[in-house]
């Protein structure tokens, strides 16, 4: 099985089909103010709607959000998952309330960091944000990418932080990972997603 990619923070229809025809298996919205990669919920919709049915998952991320912020979204925009930057027990009550697949991103300093059992359909393992960032994610850090060898994962995962096109290969070998995120990593500049690093991106991670 290739490994499967994820490409975050989609915000136009040039980085959306670039993901598309490099085979992503999902794509990311971010629905955060305070990210370069912010989407409104209009473009978001426009573009997710867009999709044809073999197009990668759509993938909603939110951080910290309260039910009305989730129900808006979810009014507006057709998505197939959500990644969730909260505590543990309040992501599991977003998956029984709204109903879609959950991940859970959890932000790893060391192996104790790793979850044993979780109730989410899936995690996103990445890098805790560096001091003075005002995000959790998407700060392109990488972490020890050794840590999470051997891991008995308790449900499917994603490897993400400071991925790009040299250093994944390295990443999924040391990790053991089977799918990645991306999101920093190709884009030329903050929030501007390059149809070449995402092309790059994706065949290297399954190279
Ligand atoms: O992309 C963002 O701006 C973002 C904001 C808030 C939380 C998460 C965010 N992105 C996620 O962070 C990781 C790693 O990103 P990067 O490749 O290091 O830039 C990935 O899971 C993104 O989905």
């Amino acid at each position: 099985m290739p490994v499967r990619v994820k490409i975050c923070g989609i915000r136009d229809h040039a980085g959306l089909d670039a993901a598309t025809q490099a085979g992503a298996d999902w794509v990311g919205f971010v629905f955060f103010s305070r990210s370069p990669r912010h989407v409104t919920m209009e473009a978001a919709s426009s573009l997710a709607r867009d999709m044809a049915a073999d197009s990668p998952k759509r993938i909603g991320l939110f951080v910290r959000p309260t039910d009305d912020d989730m129900r808006r979204v979810l009014d507006h925009v057709p998505l197939d998952g959500l990644q969730i930057y909260d505590d543990a027990g309040r992501t599991e009550v977003i998956r029984t309330r709204f109903g879609l697949p959950v991940w859970g991103a959890v932000g790893i300093a060391s192996r104790r960091d790793l979850p044993e059992t979780c109730a989410v359909d899936g995690l996103v393992i990445e890098s805790r944000a560096p001091a003075g960032s005002d995000r959790p994610g998407g700060n392109a850090h990488a972490f020890d990418w050794t840590l999470t060898n051997g891991w008995q994962a308790p449900v499917p995962w994603l490897l993400a932080g400071g991925l790009n096109s040299d250093n994944v290969q390295r990443a999924v070998r040391q990790s053991g990972a089977r799918a990645v995120d991306v999101s920093s990593g190709v884009e030329s500049a903050p929030g501007v997603k390059s149809p070449e690093l995402i092309r790059r991106f994706v065949q290297a991670a399954r190279a």
